[in-house]
This record gives C-alpha cells, structure tokens and sequence, in this order.
C-alpha cells in the first residue's frame, strides 16, 4: 500500500491539494483538459476550499461526483451540492460540471444517462475519493456490487448500507484513473484500512482501488 502519513491534517490538505493542481496542470498542458473525481462527506473540504482558490484554467477542467446521494443538490447532504457550494467557488467557478443526480429520474434510469454522459471523460484524470468505516468508497458498499472488471461505470444502489438511494461510479472506472488518491483521517479509519488490506475487495470494496492509489492520512479528525 502506498500509504502517505502526515504529522498535521491541515498540512496534509495543504500537501494533496497542491498534488492534485499539478496533476491537473500537467493534464492540462499534455491534453488540453482534464476531469477531477471529488468524494463525498465531509473529510474532503478542506481541500475544496484550497483547490477553488488556485489559479488554473478551470474551463478546460471537469468536476464531478464520484458517487451521489439520491436528493436535490439544495439538500445539505448532497455530494453535488457541496462539490457546487465548496469547490466551484472563487477561482474554480469557471470549471465544468457534471452532476450524477438528475431531477426527475430514479438512480436506476439515471445510470445509463450519466453514463453516456461520462463516456467521453475516461478514463478520468484524477479521482479523490474518501472511505467510511465499514471499507466503502464512493458509493461502492461490502456485499455491493460495482467491482469486478465486468461491472457498469456507473450503477444505482438501493438505500439499505446507506439511509437513501444513491448512484455510484464502479471500481473498474475509479481504479482507472490517471491519478487516483485516498484521504482518511483519524485512528478509525487507519484501522479500518488495514483490516480491508486482508479482505477481497467484495468485502471491503476499498480493496478494489488500492494498489492504484496513494493513501494520505492524519491522525486528527
Ligand atoms: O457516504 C459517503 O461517505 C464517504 C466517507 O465520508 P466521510 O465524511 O467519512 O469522509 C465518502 O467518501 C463518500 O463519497 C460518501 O458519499
């Protein structure tokens, strides 16, 4: 495992958010534009905030979600919401979007439309991702599907692990990235992602995506 540790969480952000500008600089040079992959929770702003504040041609960069909950983006739990409120903000306000909620569809009609839509992105430059507890990435859940190599780019999760629907980019999608990064923080966590270490990925879908990753972690919450 390829496993970053910080001795201070904000520095941490500070670190992450100035690898991932360069990456997308770099992307943007190289291919004239770029994708970043953004997680869900609360772990992340931190480097949203710092993120929106570089300078970088934003309107060659696409933003989205890698995986939803199935509300309005008015809505505080909504990953869109937060990516729109926290990182399309000051300098990055100019970037594009692409939302995997779509007002009006359940996830299950969503999926294949938000994968149409996504088609021309991959494989994705650069995706951040957070992990609960439990192993899960994105929306991608144990006992879940979503993983294997056969799996849809983006699949529709029923609530049950979580307490609403939700859609969900694949593990083969996520894992193919150009530059794919992990961001825990506290003992719990760390825990946790030493236990998925052991586990197949069915189990602890974090599995899935960590020999492709850097993992960065802090002690402090
Ligand atoms: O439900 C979700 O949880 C994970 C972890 O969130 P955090 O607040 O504990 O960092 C998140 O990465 C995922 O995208 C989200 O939808």
């Amino acid at each position: 495992m390829n496993l970053q540790t910080y001795p201070d969480r904000d520095l941490m952000m500070l670190a992450l958010a100035d690898r991932i500008a360069g990456a997308l600089g770099d992307f943007l040079r190289r291919e004239g534009r770029a994708s970043l992959c953004l997680p869900g929770g609360a772990t992340p702003l931190p480097v949203f905030d710092i993120l929106s504040g570089v300078d970088l041609d934003w309107s060659r960069v696409t933003v989205l979600p890698g995986d939803e909950r199935w509300l309005p983006e008015d809505d505080p739990r909504s990953n869109g919401g937060r990516i729109r409120r926290r990182m399309l903000t000051g300098r990055a306000v100019g970037a594009g979007f692409l939302p995997l909620y779509r007002p009006g569809l359940t996830p299950q009609e969503a999926a294949p439309v938000v994968a149409a839509d996504l088609a021309p992105l991959l494989p994705l430059s650069v995706v951040l991702l957070g992990m609960g507890e439990d192993g899960h990435v994105a929306s991608l859940f144990p006992g879940g599907g979503g993983i294997g190599a056969d799996a849809p780019a983006v699949l529709a999760v029923p609530a049950g692990p979580a307490p609403e629907p939700r859609l969900t980019l694949s593990a083969p999608v996520l894992a193919g990235a150009m530059e794919v990064h992990l961001l825990i923080t506290g003992p719990a966590k760390r825990a946790a992602l030493e236990r998925a270490a052991g586990l197949p990925p069915a189990e602890a879908p974090v599995r899935a995506i960590l020999d492709h990753a850097t993992v960065h972690w802090a002690e402090q919450e």
